[in-house]
């Protein structure tokens, strides 16, 4: 299920202004892929270009490839939702629909597909995803009380069950962690290096320890100066990019001494 992501030439638009330039990179299935670098860069830009969520901004547009298991995501042919629903995202902030039960949030997204579901079946599918969540055993008892309810790092979790639940084959995640506790920045964190077996993640993190402890591939993107294009200067193994990276601006950035 987990996909190869190969992006060639990519320049991204906001109207006129090129947020992000020239990022050529391959992106391994089953593995988590940790994109790191100053505010601005161009990051979350990036990541959202991976499932064309960038769309949804009036002006916003990419130049260059982005081709998924040898599918191009931008073709003429190519249906922005369907993307979605196979690349799917985890947000910043938890956003469960807060009156809807947590049954119902779960299957939130097979509901939009349209997926006509017998209740037997969407039972299990609730009970899978929620453990793939890792969450199962904190909320089978109250599966039809409000996922407002839940904690922080629950409601991120929820999110993630129903993430996962449209079978996505792709994750991308942005910065899921940063509104969270460090213990439920630690069940996210395991819960990552479960999901790599079955699915390619992406996520963009600040942390620079997360991006050590769970991703095998590291991307350093930066900026030359205000107003320029944010590039992916660096791209390379996460153990070589936190002990011998190639350039000095990664290594500055990871040492602390800008960003
Ligand atoms: N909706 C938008 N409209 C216009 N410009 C935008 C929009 N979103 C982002 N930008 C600009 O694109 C550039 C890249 O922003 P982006 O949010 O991708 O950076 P980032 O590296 O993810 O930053 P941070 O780490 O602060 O989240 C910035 O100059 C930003 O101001």
């Amino acid at each position: 299920m987990a996909k190869r992501i190969d992006v060639s030439d990519l320049d991204i638009f906001y109207g006129n202004f090129k947020a992000v330039e020239g990022v050529n990179v391959s992106i391994e299935p089953r593995s988590v892929t940790a994109l790191i670098g100053p505010s601005g860069c161009g990051k979350s830009t990036f990541l959202r270009s991976l499932n064309r969520m960038h769309e949804v901004i009036p002006g916003a547009r990419v130049e260059g490839k982005v081709v998924i298991d040898g599918q191009d995501l931008y073709g003429s042919d190519v249906d922005p939702v369907d993307v979605r629903r196979q690349i799917g995202m985890v947000f910043q902030r938890p956003n469960p629909f807060p009156t809807m039960s947590i049954y119902d949030n779960v299957v939130a997204g097979v509901r939009l597909n349209s997926k006509k579901m017998k209740k037997n079946d969407l039972d299990d599918l609730v009970e899978s995803s929620l453990r793939g969540a890792n969450l199962w055993n904190e909320v089978k008892d109250r599966l039809d009380r409000p996922g407002s309810g839940l904690s922080g790092g629950q409601q991120q979790r929820l999110c993630i069950a129903r993430a996962i639940a449209v079978q996505p084959e792709v994750l991308l995640m942005d910065e899921p962690c940063s509104a969270l506790d460090p213990i439920s920045t630690l069940a996210i964190e395991d819960l990552m290096t479960e999901l790599k077996d079955r699915f390619t993640i992406v996520i963009v993190t600040h942390n620079m320890q997360q991006a050590a402890r769970v991703s095998e591939q590291t991307g350093f993107f930066n900026l030359n100066g205000v107003g320029q294009p944010g590039r992916l200067i660096e791209f390379n193994p996460t153990e070589k990019i936190f002990s011998n990276p190639d350039q000095k601006a990664t290594e500055d950035y990871i040492s602390g001494r800008f960003g």
